[in-house]
């Protein structure tokens, strides 16, 4: 079993006690009275290279990342230092994220969230939107086509946006049949773990000009962040290269700088 396969058996076992805990259309219920979703392409869009801060206390590939007390405090400082979206890992088991880290930034911050988990059916989809997340991770390599282009729409449907992540052509080919427009290109390979930032580079020319594209993963630095928006990227999305500085805060200042510089190349649409 790879390492995503074993990731998705655990959400799935996790899902189920959920789900027997609030059944799906009380959770609907519950969703639909939730405060309107924000505009999240209206922020990434903003001018410059927008960077998606994310909320990652550990993960599979490094272990132990960073002893996140307590997550609003975090995401509060990514706020202040200019992050367009933050998103916040919920899932538990090896990421040690919650729904409860979900609120807590929700409660915490204006700018558009994104749950990042690994989402197999509607059910996490209404349950992202009753606690407060505006946009939700699909990963293609975790789904069948139908359930991709179902999911798709049911995330547009509640009026939230879908980042739909890839790995390679393959997968590009099955996001943009599934009708994604913001597809995010995971330097990161969810089976092996290993993390290859040219997968952007070669990835991203092959997607039509007017879609949106962020690169994930392998920012450690401002140095990187300009490499990907010469490759074309329009957002890049970052989790270890903050969370384990010793101030998270200044270190997303300075991508923040660096993607708003006159040197960095701009996005091409
Ligand atoms: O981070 C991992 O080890 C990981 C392993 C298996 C599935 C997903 C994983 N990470 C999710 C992400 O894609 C990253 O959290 C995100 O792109 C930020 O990456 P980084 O800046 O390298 O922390």
């Amino acid at each position: 079993m790879s390492v995503l396969e074993d990731i998705v058996a655990g959400a799935r076992a996790d899902l189920a006690e959920r789900e027997s805990a609030l059944p799906f259309d009380e959770l609907k219920k519950r969703a639909a009275e939730a405060p309107a979703p924000r505009d999240v392409m209206g922020s990434l869009q903003e001018s410059g290279i927008g960077v998606i801060a994310e909320v990652k206390r550990k993960s599979p590939s490094k272990g132990e990342l960073a002893a996140i007390h307590d997550p609003a405090v975090l995401a509060k400082h990514y706020e202040d230092a200019g992050a367009r979206v933050i998103s916040v890992l919920t899932e538990q088991r090896r990421f040690g994220g919650s729904l409860a880290d979900l609120d807590a930034v929700r409660a915490a911050v204006d700018v558009p969230i994104l749950r990042k988990d690994f989402i197999v059916s509607p059910y996490q989809v209404h349950e992202a939107r009753l606690h407060g997340a505006d946009m939700v991770l699909l990963i293609v390599a975790a789904l069948e086509q139908n359930a991709l282009s179902a999911l798709l729409d049911r995330v547009e449907s509640l009026g939230m946006t879908a980042l739909v992540e890839v790995h390679n052509a393959e997968e590009c080919d099955r996001a943009l049949e599934a009708g994604a427009s913001v597809i995010g290109i995971n330097a990161r390979d969810l089976h092996t773990l290993e993390v290859d930032r040219d997968v952007f580079a070669r990835l991203a020319p092959g997607l039509p000009m007017e879609t949106f594209k962020i690169a994930e993963s392998g920012v450690r630095g401002p140095g990187d962040l300009m490499a990907y928006a010469g490759h074309g990227a329009d957002a890049v999305l970052v989790g270890e290269g903050l969370v384990s500085t010793d101030d998270p805060k200044a270190a997303l200042v300075q991508l923040v700088t660096a993607g708003s510089h006159p040197a960095c190349p701009r996005p091409s649409r």
